[in-house]
């Protein structure tokens, strides 16, 4: 089973050659990260290149700590090596490898912020805000905007007038201060009189013909006689009121029998007339969503998005997103550009395909000398690899459009196809699947499709099966396929289990297939705990895996109920609420005998009756009310650990996501609390748990013999001996309700239940063709993810 071919030996050697810029294009398990890293010891070691004078961009924090660590290791080998002049580089850039920029992308603006922010409309020092706080220090700027600045208070208050629920002008110009620029709007206007004059007209005209032609209980006539009753209504209201009204207005499809009139024709004629009503009525509303988008980003845009701009910077603070931005906007100043070109000589970047325009912009520029004409490269300034099958951040503003313009621009595209990870039968499989799905070569119609080489085996086919296309039983529900998937799943690993299914050890050798080296990749996390209930019943070990529930956590629960009983000791709800979560444990019944026993609820007052041990907890909760604005919120974690016992006693269950979760919550209390002390993070908590915010569980330590879940995301850049594709589904790929923006059109679009703007549709279209790329990439990913065995399911539908 071993015997290593080298199919695409000379391609890597050509990615390395110094003096060219190289994009290498990289299928999936090909080693990229070895690449990258041989690319950079070139520089240090054969080009002469002193490690400060190199960028190496990473997509994630952990990806640069382990390119370092690889770096530092092969610099040492080198030391060792038989060339007197490699062994004194290799030594010298050990010594001065701290001088790397070896960084995400938001670690490197940081940098070029830093140095030429100021004199530049940017804050000498500044900190960089996590989301949680400039989340709150949005809404504070946001609120203050629209007490102050009138203009936007009565555009809000007109708006809310017309229909708009205050909650989405608010998440509205929260995302329109996000984005970093878009167009203004035209202003629109809305011909209410116009309309409103029309459809009473006609309506007057259709409800005399049925009142004189139909019988009284026809459908048609009763429906005529209603539009023209709201009609009426409507315009009897003062114009204010129109928007509203209209907003809200629904025309039923047309109603009637023919059968109930004396003329068939008549109800014909009213019938389309009502279908005709219902488009008008859409477009109207159409308009009306544009004119409100309109009038609501522009007001946004005039007024919001400076005062926001101006008040984080005064508090000499900056968000992730400014980061980007700001270096963006220095490196098109001429002398910034030409002080951070002269800086580097190569600029390295992993994972390009998930690179945005902005990134790719910034990293372009830094590639060209001072003065040269945009696109005109300096030869052998960069080096990037990518896998455009693997784009799958789209939701978070990764944009393959943007890899393909720079892919464009570069003259060398190296293409790197020899896969070291999976077994030849699984390659094939993945072949197959995708050969006739994405082109061969960047197609220009679809430039968010990725093209497609096939990817190669290293090792030799051998004649055990290595891929199972699974099937279902028959099922109706989604809930029920999933069950049946998760049964079938049972069944295999159990075979593959007591079959001792061989799986290489990384040594050239096999071993018998343990739990652990299974994992379940899944798109999504819904439904999950179906297929962990059914292998759990079924005798399998199931790593316990973080979802998005932090904030529902009980653990975090009843912590909140803590911050939040000292920061308001005159509502019992949060002191019984932290006595009654698993951080004390005491029972609702004991509670209620504490009560029968003469016990009071009121902290202030704990007094001489009821259970003796919820006094205890109500005495000590007193003392800690009174002292609540001389502690932190960590401090007050420290205590509740210590007097609860509760991680103790999480560790002797045992409860690893739990202790995990404590850990998470340890560090938001020290990051957050340092800042805002105890009464503004127990406000923020609260509105955390109570608006159940989405947030990451802490990742968890390394499991035992256990089979793991992972979504697509989470195994990206990770392997298992066997991989199960399950729990996918053809879900729908239309752009939600909201307000969305898309860079590349300029577009601006806004949908509700109840209208949309009249861009929506475009953007729509544009959005699910690339959605269902992103779908098929996700697939490419997940498929990729198996060294030895491979069992997939077609999509639940
Ligand atoms: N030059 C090489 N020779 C043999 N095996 C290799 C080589 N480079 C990497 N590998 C092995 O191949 C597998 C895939 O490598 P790696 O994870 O670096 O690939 P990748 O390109 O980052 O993959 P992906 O993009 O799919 O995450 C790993 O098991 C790794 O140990």
């Amino acid at each position: 089973m071993t015997g290593m071919q080298r199919l695409d030996e000379q391609a890597r050697q050509e990615a390395l050659t110094p003096g060219i810029n190289v994009l290498v294009e990289a299928g999936a398990g090909t080693g990229k990260t070895t690449l990258l890293v041989n690319r950079a010891l070139t520089a240090l070691l054969e080009e002469g290149i002193p490690p400060a004078r190199l960028v190496l961009i990473t997509f994630m924090e952990k990806a640069a700590d382990e390119i370092l660590q690889r770096l530092q290791k092969r610099l040492t080998e080198a030391m060792t090596g038989p060339d007197g002049r490699i062994r004194q580089r290799a030594e010298a850039a050990l010594t001065d490898l701290q001088h790397a920029a070896i960084t995400t992308i938001h670690g490197f603006c940081h940098g070029i912020v830093t140095r030429h922010g100021l004199g530049r409309g940017l804050p000498l020092t500044f900190r960089v805000l996590s989301p949680y706080e400039a989340d709150r220090f949005w809404e504070d700027v946001f609120r203050q905007w629209l007490d102050r600045v009138p203009e936007a208070g009565e555009t809000a208050w007109g708006l809310v007038e017309a229909g708009v629920p205050l909650r989405h002008l608010i998440t509205w110009a929260r995302d329109l201060t996000r984005w970093p620029d878009w167009p203004e709007l035209p202003s629109v206007t809305v011909d209410y009189q116009g309309f409103l004059d029309r459809t009473r007209q006609a309506a007057e005209h259709y409800r005399t013909v049925a009142l004189n032609e139909a019988d009284a209980q026809d459908g048609g006539r009763q429906q005529i006689a209603r539009i023209y009753q709201e009609i009426q209504e409507i315009t009897m209201r003062s114009r204010e009121q129109w928007p509203r009204r209209i907003a809200y207005w629904t025309v039923d499809a047309p109603k009637g029998n023919q059968k109930n009139w004396r003329h068939g024709d008549q109800l014909k004629e009213q019938k389309a007339w009502i279908t005709q009503l219902r488009e008008e009525l859409n477009r109207l509303r159409q308009r009306m969503a544009d004119q409100w988008l309109a009038r609501w980003a522009n007001i946004v845009r005039q007024s919001l998005r400076p005062l926001w701009r101006e008040r984080r910077f005064a508090a000499q603070a900056l968000t992730y997103d400014d980061l980007l931005y700001e270096a963006q906007r220095l490196v098109h100043d001429p002398e910034v550009q030409a002080s951070e070109y002269a800086r580097y000589d190569l600029i390295l970047v992993d994972e390009f395909q998930d690179t945005d325009p902005v990134q790719s912009d910034l990293i372009l520029r830094l590639a060209t000398a001072p003065g040269a004409a945009p696109g005109r490269l300096t030869p052998g300034r960069l080096f990037l690899v990518g896998d455009p099958k693997q784009s799958i951040y789209r939701f978070r503003g990764a944009d393959v459009e943007a890899y393909t313009d720079v892919r464009r621009q570069l003259t060398r595209v190296i293409p790197i196809v020899q896969n070291f990870r999976s077994q030849p039968d699984i390659l094939d499989y993945v072949n197959r699947q995708f050969l006739d799905r994405w082109p061969a070569e960047p197609d220009p119609a679809v430039p968010y499709v990725p093209p497609y080489q096939p990817l190669q085996p290293a090792i030799e086919a051998d004649n055990r099966p290595h891929v199972w296309e699974l099937t279902r039983e028959a099922c109706q529900t989604v809930d029920q396929c999933r069950r049946a998937e998760a049964e079938r799943i049972a069944e295999m690993l159990l075979t593959a289990k007591r079959e001792q299914w061989p799986v290489r050890d990384g040594h050239g050798g096999e071993r018998p297939l343990e739990w652990g080296d299974v994992a379940i990749v899944v798109p999504a996390r819904t439904g999950l705990d179906i297929y962990r209930q059914v292998l759990t019943a079924h005798g399998i070990p199931v790593a316990p895996s973080a979802g998005r529930g932090f904030f529902r956590r009980d653990e975090v629960r009843g912590f909140q109920c803590l911050c939040q009983a000292l920061a308001d000791p005159w509502n019992p709800v949060w002191w019984v609420g932290f006595v009654t979560s698993p951080w004390v444990g005491l029972s609702l019944e004991r509670l209620a005998q504490h009560r029968l026993l003469g016990g009071t609820w009121d902290l202030w007052d704990p007094g001489n009756g009821g259970d003796p041990t919820v006094r205890q907890w109500m005495e000590r909760l007193r003392y800690q009310a009174e002292h609540r604005w001389f502690d932190a919120p960590e401090t007050l974690l420290d205590w509740a650990l210590e007097t609860t016992g509760y991680a103790e006693a999480l560790r002797h269950r045992p409860a690893p996501v739990a202790l995990a979760n404590l850990g998470k919550l340890r560090d938001l209390a020290r990051e957050l609390g340092d800042r805002w002390g105890m009464a503004e993070f127990a406000r923020w908590l609260t509105d955390q748990v109570t608006r159940q915010i989405p947030e990451d569980e802490a990742p968890l330590p390394a499991m035992g013999d256990q089979v793991v879940f992972s979504t697509v995301h989470q195994a990206k850049g990770l392997e298992w001996p066997l991989v199960v594709v399950a729990n996918w589904r053809k879900g729908s790929t239309k752009l939600g309700s909201g307000l969305h923006y898309d860079p590349r059109t300029g577009l601006l679009a806004l949908k509700t239940d109840i209208w949309q703007s009249s861009d929506y549709e475009t953007m729509n279209v544009r959005h699910e063709a690339r959605e269902e790329a992103e779908a098929d990439r996700m697939r490419y990913v997940a498929l990729t993810r198996a060294r030895d065995y491979l069992l997939v399911f077609d999509p639940l539908s």
